[in-house]
């Protein structure tokens, strides 16, 4: 029996697939909670390529999200999408034990707080995952490129449980960065996903180099991240001009790709739209910030949803 700390993924769809495997590489028993692919994986286990090799494996005990459970996992991972309807506190609920320790990795801002509060008495983790990885089928995972976690304790500091489960990560082979802040964090990250996510949706899938290449796209993207920029340094995390241009440079050198908001769309699944952008909008209202673009590009996702009848 291994003394590596026990794992439980809840939502073990590309992300949660792809850093449980990295957690079993590390040694660690890796176990998952699962819905739609639950028979697929129970049958076949999790099939992963990545360029860091086969990272295919079987989960140690596969659990339908009804199941009764029957151990109390030290981390509950959990990477379901972060959609208004889904109640995460009472996803993880049975699954929580006393000692365990919730680790975040989603998209989106201010999504940690509705966990902090269910459960006040078990650390939280939050993470922000850099990478592009998808699901192909029931229980396989394209992991194309990147995979670094950012990592801190919510709603800040690094603590035990952050060393203990990102040297884990890092066994397993891929790069952590620890950090004290990281609702900041959150924000940083939001200065590209909340622009790029949305926009490539209402562009019916667009990818970067489509957005960043159409004339007036680029423009728009800029004022589109200098709207998040003055929301995250009303929230009091100020950043330097120059992340603008870094951003903006950054997604130039990547092949042309597309994120996975466009990918939910294109596949007809929801979206984290309040999540990436929603929350952006909503907390720039508290502030008496107006955001033009961002508020735009919000009502006409939420215009679209009413045709489609999705909300
Ligand atoms: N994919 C990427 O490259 C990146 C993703 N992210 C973020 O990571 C998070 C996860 O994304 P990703 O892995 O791509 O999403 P996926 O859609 O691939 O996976 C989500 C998983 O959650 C499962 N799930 C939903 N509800 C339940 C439930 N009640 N019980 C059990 N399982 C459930 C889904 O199952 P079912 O099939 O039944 O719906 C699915 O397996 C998101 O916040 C995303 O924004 C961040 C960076 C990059
Ligand atoms: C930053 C990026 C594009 C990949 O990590 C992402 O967060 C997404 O696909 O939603």
């Amino acid at each position: 029996m291994s003394n590596k700390p026990s794992i439980l993924i809840v939502g073990a769809g590309a992300i949660g697939s792809f850093y449980g495997a990295i957690l079993k590489k590390a040694g660690c028993s890796v176990s998952t909670v699962l819905r739609s692919e639950y028979d697929a994986v129970k049958a076949n286990g999790i099939k992963i390529s990545s360029p860091l090799g086969d990272l295919s494996y079987r989960p140690d005990q596969v659990y339908r999200d009804d199941d009764t459970p029957t151990e109390e996992p030290d981390y509950l991972i959990l990477c379901v999408k972060v959609l208004p309807g889904v109640d995460r506190a009472a996803l993880v609920k049975p699954w929580m034990g006393r000692n365990t320790r919730l680790v975040l990795i989603e998209n989106g801002l201010d999504i940690e707080r509705e966990l902090a509060d269910a459960y006040p008495d078990n650390p939280i983790i939050s993470c922000l995952a850099f990478i592009a990885a998808s699901r192909t089928e029931p229980g396989v995972v394209e992991h194309k490129a990147y995979g670094k976690l950012v990592m801190g304790r919510y709603p800040e500091g690094i603590d035990d449980n952050c060393r203990e489960l990102s040297q884990l990560f890092i066994d397993g082979g891929i790069n952590i960065d620890l950090t004290e802040q990281v609702v900041a964090e959150r924000w940083r990250k939001c200065l590209w996903n909340t622009p790029f996510n949305p926009l490539s949706v209402i562009a019916n899938g667009a990818d970067t180099r489509t957005i960043l290449d159409t004339d007036g796209g680029e423009e728009l993207i800029r004022a589109m991240i200098r709207e998040v920029m003055d929301v995250a340094a009303a929230e009091g995390y100020p950043m330097e001009e120059k992340v603008i241009e870094q951003n903006i440079a950054g997604t130039r050198k990547m092949p042309p790709y597309k994120n996975s908001m466009a990918l939910d769309y294109l596949n007809g699944r929801p979206i984290e739209r309040d999540a990436v952008l929603g929350n952006v909008v909503a907390i720039a209202k508290r502030h008496g910030i107006p955001l033009p673009h961002l508020n735009t590009v919000l009502v006409t996702l939420k215009m679209r949803a009413t045709l489609e009848g999705r909300d």
